[in-house]
């Protein structure tokens, strides 16, 4: 029998503005596996996330997540998916405390188990604690640095609890201690079992929980398997030494379990 994939892509095409964005992608990401979509500037891989979780319309071919097709929203468990967009303000001007951001993730159309009350917060609060922002809770996310504020939205993604996570350039601005931060919540996830799809420029700190590199080019796939090694020059001196679970300061007092369900 087989397993059922997380993510099965099928002679994907996706077209906007009048233009070929992706043409004839296809790939499918096994329970567990830790993806990521590689490739220059503009090669379609915000593109193929989008595509994927059906935000951008398909032109040919078919998505499916967990068995269901993307086009048929509703049959898709929305609620096993978690997805941390490329850096965005956490809120649109309107003022939100992070709390607030973090629970905004547990509201969702179809979510009749809605999680409310004080429950909504203790996990909240734990997924704040697993980015290392649970002392920031009640402060507005306008004045976050570029870094937390990507913490916060990766806590909003993790309070659901995910099965599977899409993260678009998470490592994009910020600092290397968050960059080494976010490599050591990815390689805990990794070790519960989250399937994991994440688009890089550059592995950078996150080489070590890359499985598999599907590389894009002009909207095609053009490679899909081992990752490339770093370009000569480039070997990253201090992930050969620094286990991801051994860096950043917050980590040491944080290094939290990243179960969010307080019962
Ligand atoms: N809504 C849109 N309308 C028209 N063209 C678009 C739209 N969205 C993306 N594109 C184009 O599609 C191409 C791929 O964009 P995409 O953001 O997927 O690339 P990317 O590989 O993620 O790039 P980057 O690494 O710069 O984020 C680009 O040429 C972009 O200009």
């Amino acid at each position: 029998m087989n397993a059922i994939l997380p993510v099965a892509v099928e002679g994907l095409a996706v077209h906007l503005g009048g233009s070929r964005i992706l043409d004839d992608v296809a790939l499918s990401v096994s329970s567990g596996e830790s993806v990521a979509f590689l490739g220059a500037n503009g090669s379609g891989k915000s593109t193929l996330v989008r595509a994927i979780l059906g935000i951008v319309p398909a032109s040919a071919g078919s998505v499916e997540l967990f068995g269901e097709s993307v086009a048929a929203r509703r049959s898709v468990p929305w609620s096993r998916i978690g997805y941390v967009p490329q850096r965005v303000t956490a809120s649109s001007g309107v003022p939100a405390t992070a709390l607030e951001v973090v629970r905004s993730g547990l509201l969702g159309r179809g979510r009749l188990w809605a999680d409310v009350g004080p429950r909504a917060k203790r996990k909240a609060l734990a997924a704040l604690s697993a980015v290392g922002l649970e002392d920031r809770a009640r402060d507005h996310v306008q004045v976050f640095s570029g870094g937390q504020a990507q913490r916060v939205l990766i806590a909003r993604a993790l309070v659901r609890e995910p099965d599977l996570l899409f993260l678009d350039e998470p490592l994009a601005g910020i600092d290397r201690d968050s960059r080494r931060a976010l490599a050591s919540i990815l390689s805990e996830l990794r070790e519960r079992g989250t399937t994991l799809v994440t688009v890089l420029h550059e592995m950078g700190e996150l080489e070590p929980i890359v499985e598999r590199a599907v590389v894009l080019e002009g909207g095609r796939v053009v490679h899909d398997g081992a990752p490339p090694p770093p370009p000569p020059g480039h070997d990253h001196p201090e992930h050969d030494h620094v286990h991801p679970h051994d860096s950043a300061d917050w980590q040491a007092h944080h290094a939290p379990t990243l179960r969010m369900d307080p019962s």
